[in-house]
């Protein structure tokens, strides 16, 4: 028997018996009682994070109980499985700009110290010292710091001293150049020829990214895309619940698995078939939170990745950090990106840390494009990376 076609039977057996799955696709309407785990699936692992367990018992704002009796309804004559009345996202473009205060607020003592100390009359050791500093505390990492500081000077040296325009225009050229914006940083969501775009999305424990996938749900239902999430995250008992909800305040179906603890790489190939069998647009995988350092969990991810592999490419991994875990989250990268080859970086929390630098950090170590940044926990507080208006916001004085 061929080994590929031994594969297939073996998957459509995992698929079919495993686990004791139910999955079921749920349009907008089902809603099914969260059960909750008797133990962690390692000794070792961190208990889940409190505010990923807030996020998860809340719904979100606004968001309609998806089984709410027909008299509670928009139209009450309406059939009992309608629809309730589905938000209407904010288009993507231009969210940074929008979003840019809350960036000035957490990141500009970066530009405000760095406008500071190269407007001086006399820009010496020390000062140069403190630049450095200045870019370490934010978390730009050594290597960027270093080639900052190199170019600055030999602009200073070579131009002269500049007025406070000067420098701010001197600044930006600069930290643009570095965080590059050749890179590409669209999201797959268009349809390949036969099949939607596969986004999974990974990372450690609380990072946000069920929070991430429901806010990108918005984004794409804006460009009136047809969306298809799958709650792959079967081990934290509440988030195909928290999923779920998001998608149905925007009329997106979640697969997911009636199974707590369920293997989450048959929710995962569920929920891509059936992107392609009602032919949607793009199909969006939750995963669990691992620790990087777990062997077996990342092999699950590996796994999860393989058996959908089997039914259509994946087309995107974004991996979600948390900006405010700063350096740290580089090593997180570097081991994600060996198991799952990550494709984009999703930087959350952007609005509750000083350390923006960590963007170029990122970038530079893995090669990989930040493409998207949380910076609230608003349903549209998600925004597509544009260089220019994140160099515009960490220089505002
Ligand atoms: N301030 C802020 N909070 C955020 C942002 N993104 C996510 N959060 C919050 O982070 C918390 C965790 O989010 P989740 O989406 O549940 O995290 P998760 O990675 O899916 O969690 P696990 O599945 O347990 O690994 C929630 O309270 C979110 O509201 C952001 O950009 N800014």
């Amino acid at each position: 028997m061929p080994i590929e076609l031994l594969l297939t039977i073996v998957i459509a057996a995992v698929v079919l018996l495993g686990a004791g799955i139910g999955v079921a696709v749920l349009l907008r309407g089902r809603k099914t009682k969260p059960g909750t785990y008797t133990s962690t699936r390692d000794e070792n692992d961190p208990a889940t994070a409190p505010a990923a367990e807030s996020t998860a018992t809340e719904a979100p704002p606004g968001a309609d109980a998806p089984s709410a009796p027909s008299e509670e309804r928009e139209h009450p004559d309406a059939p009992v499985e309608s629809a309730p009345a589905l938000e209407v996202p904010e288009p993507a473009l231009g969210r940074l700009a929008r979003l840019r205060a809350r960036l000035v607020k957490s990141n500009n003592a970066l530009g405000k110290g760095l406008l500071a100390l190269l407007s001086q009359d006399k820009i010496d050791d020390d000062v140069w010292d403190e630049i450095e500093e200045t870019l370490l505390l934010a978390d730009l990492g050594t290597d960027a710091t270093t080639e900052l500081v190199d170019s600055l000077r030999e602009r200073v040296k070579i131009e002269g001293h500049r007025d406070a325009e000067g420098v701010r225009a001197m600044l930006r050229e600069e930290l643009t150049r570095l965080i590059d914006p050749s890179m590409d940083r669209t999201v797959a969501s268009d349809r390949r020829a036969d099949r939607p775009a596969v986004v999974m999305v990974v990372g450690v424990n609380g990072v946000g990214k069920t929070t991430t996938i429901g806010k990108m749900a918005r984004v794409l239902v804006a460009e009136d895309k047809d969306v298809l999430l799958g709650a792959a995250d079967t081990f934290r008992a509440a988030a195909a619940e928290q999923l779920q909800t998001w998608g149905a305040r925007v009329g997106v179906p979640t697969v997911r698995s009636d199974v707590d603890g369920a293997d989450p790489a048959s929710v995962a190939y569920e929920a891509v078939k059936a992107g392609i069998d009602q032919e949607v647009d793009v199909v969006m995988v939750d995963t669990a939170g691992r620790l990087q350092n777990k062997v077996g969990l990342m092999d699950e991810l590996g796994k999860i990745k393989r058996v959908i592999e089997k039914q259509a490419e994946v087309d995107e991994v974004l991996l979600v950090l948390d900006a405010t875990t700063g350096q740290n989250g580089l090593n997180q990268a570097k081991v994600f990106s060996e198991v799952v080859n990550v494709s984009g970086i999703v930087l959350t929390k952007l609005d509750g840390t000083a350390k923006g630098g960590i963007v170029v950090a990122i970038q530079r170590q893995l090669g990989v494009p930040v493409k998207l940044v949380g910076l609230g926990e608003g349903a549209d507080d998600l925004a597509p990376f544009v260089v220019e208006d994140f160099v515009d916001a960490l220089l505002a004085g």
